[in-house]
């Protein structure tokens, strides 16, 4: 079948010049599916010029780079949910660069004084050392040589203080001059970015060729919902973001504090009993009652009362994600959203059971989805039916190998837990106390 091209796309999609001579305005590390069907579109909307073209950088592999090259960064949206399909063409992607082999002209675009901001979707293990940020360094010191002006570098991943985890990491490396430059003409807002974008499938691809009669190999699939609350703290010019309804606020911590400890929190709680409990996807384990009701005590009775000071609805919030997670068009599968665990449950579930345990609450949802994963890590381990997928797969199999007590042994995995957790005996009973629950499927 014909692919999606400038030539084959659907009438009325705006096409512009795409390649290594394009005008670009938005550096962008890290183009997986999320981006595509947030940042991106966001982009498009408020810039109907086409000022503001980003290229694409691919992190790990070229395999996206291969995707959008032949159709001149053109992909479809295909937005779902359980009574409305719609397809739309984006054009924002400018450029791509193959980050692992085109290292020369990655450099030259991050000190281009067109590109104003950096956006970054690296995932949580992304932000350890040897990730993205070694290549975002190399470029701002060609930047700072250059004197290409100042750049606001702009995560969007799910981090807590993403903004000031990734200031830490560049201006933590031991270069004085870059410092001291990027200290006048570098800024590092906090955002906050929600959308549910699950990875493609040949079946979406299937979808899309009979709904458009071209292949997409660039297509993602997602929520009608989308949200994105930036921290107004740029160094140089931005698009006009808010056109397409992103919130530009002082402090985003409330908002991403919200969104890591109910949504994700409730995410990866789904994930680990649902894929134990033969769940293929995630609307298929907020199906079952026992899993809701958890997903519901997680939220209701161990995360709002953490949040309090914050003065946001925090249950309203968390009905709405429920709903947006039960979207059975979706079929975002619990393994998938499973990965990753040991970059995972600080941000999304230890915040919670912390702040809970300093006034004297034993949160036990929250701890439930700790369970969770120590049982989830288990059988993935010793039976093979489920995927290990964790930048620290070899020290969870270790770990999990060399003990007969897995609490123990997990709980001793101090760059995930602390020092403080694995002390805390009351925490410790109760998370062995559920780890046999999980493990006797008198929880799922
Ligand atoms: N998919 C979603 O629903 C969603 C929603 C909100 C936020 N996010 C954020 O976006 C991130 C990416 O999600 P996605 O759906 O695009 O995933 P994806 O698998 O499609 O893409 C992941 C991207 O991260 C890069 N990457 C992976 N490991 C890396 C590493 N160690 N160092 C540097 N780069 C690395 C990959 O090369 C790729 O470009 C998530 O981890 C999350 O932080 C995703
Ligand atoms: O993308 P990850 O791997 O960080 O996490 C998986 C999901 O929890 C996550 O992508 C959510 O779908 C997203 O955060 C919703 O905005």
């Amino acid at each position: 079948m014909t692919r999606l091209t400038p030539a084959t796309a659907p009438p009325g999609t705006r096409v512009r010049a795409f390649g290594p001579s394009a005008p670009v305005g938005i550096v962008h590390l890290g183009i997986g599916a999320f981006h595509r069907a947030h940042q991106a579109v966001y982009t498009q909307e408020a810039d109907p010029d086409g000022a503001w073209g980003i290229c694409g950088v691919t992190q790990r592999s070229a395999t996206v780079a291969g995707h959008l090259r032949p159709q001149d960064g053109l992909y479809t949206v295909l937005q779902r949910d359980a009574d409305h399909t719609r397809a739309d063409v984006v054009s924002q992607v400018h450029d791509v660069i193959d980050g692992s082999t085109e290292t020369g002209r990655l450099t030259e675009r991050l000190a281009d004084p067109r590109v104003q901001v950096v956006t970054l979707t690296v995932t949580e293990k992304g932000y350890r050392p040897g990730g993205a940020v070694g290549r975002l360094i190399d470029g701002l010191q060609a930047r700072r040589r250059a004197d290409a002006g100042p750049v606001t570098v702009l995560s969007c991943d799910n981090l807590s203080g993403n903004g000031e985890v990734l200031s830490r990491l560049v201006l933590d490396h031991r270069d004085d001059d870059l410092a001291a430059w990027a200290a006048t003409n570098v800024r590092f807002p906090s955002s906050m970015v929600d959308r549910i974008v699950p990875a493609t499938t040949p079946a979406d691809r299937d979808e899309v060729a009979r709904r458009l009669g071209v292949d997409d190999a660039g297509l993602v699939v997602a929520e009608p919902f989308r949200q994105w609350v930036i921290e107004d703290r740029f160094a140089a010019a931005r698009p006009a973001w808010e056109k397409a309804g992103a919130e530009l606020v002082t402090d985003v911590a409330p908002y991403e504090r919200r969104k890591l400890r109910v949504l994700n929190g409730t995410h990866s709680l789904l994930a680990y009993l649902g894929a134990l409990a033969g769940y293929p996807t995630i609307a298929e384990a907020v199906a079952d009652d026992s899993l809701a009701g958890a997903a519901w005590q997680l939220i209701e009775h161990d995360v709002a009362p953490t949040l309090a000071a914050d003065g946001l609805d925090v249950t309203g919030y968390g009905r709405t994600v429920l709903e947006r997670f039960a979207n059975p068009a979706l079929r975002h599968r619990t393994v998938q959203v499973a990965m990753d665990g040991t970059q995972k449950l600080g941000p999304r579930l230890l915040g919670t059971i912390r702040d809970a345990r300093a006034v004297g609450h034993l949160p036990r949802a929250a701890t439930l989805a700790v369970a969770a994963w120590m049982v989830y890590v288990e059988r993935a381990t010793t039976e093979n039916d489920l995927p290990l997928d964790d930048p620290q797969a070899d020290v969870l199999r270790e770990a999990v190998g060399s003990s007969s007590d897995l609490v123990a042994a997990l709980l001793s995995l101090e760059a995930v837990f602390g020092a403080d957790l694995p002390e805390d005996r009351e925490f410790r009973a109760l998370l062995g106390d559920l780890v046999a629950q999980v493990r006797a499927g008198s929880i799922r």
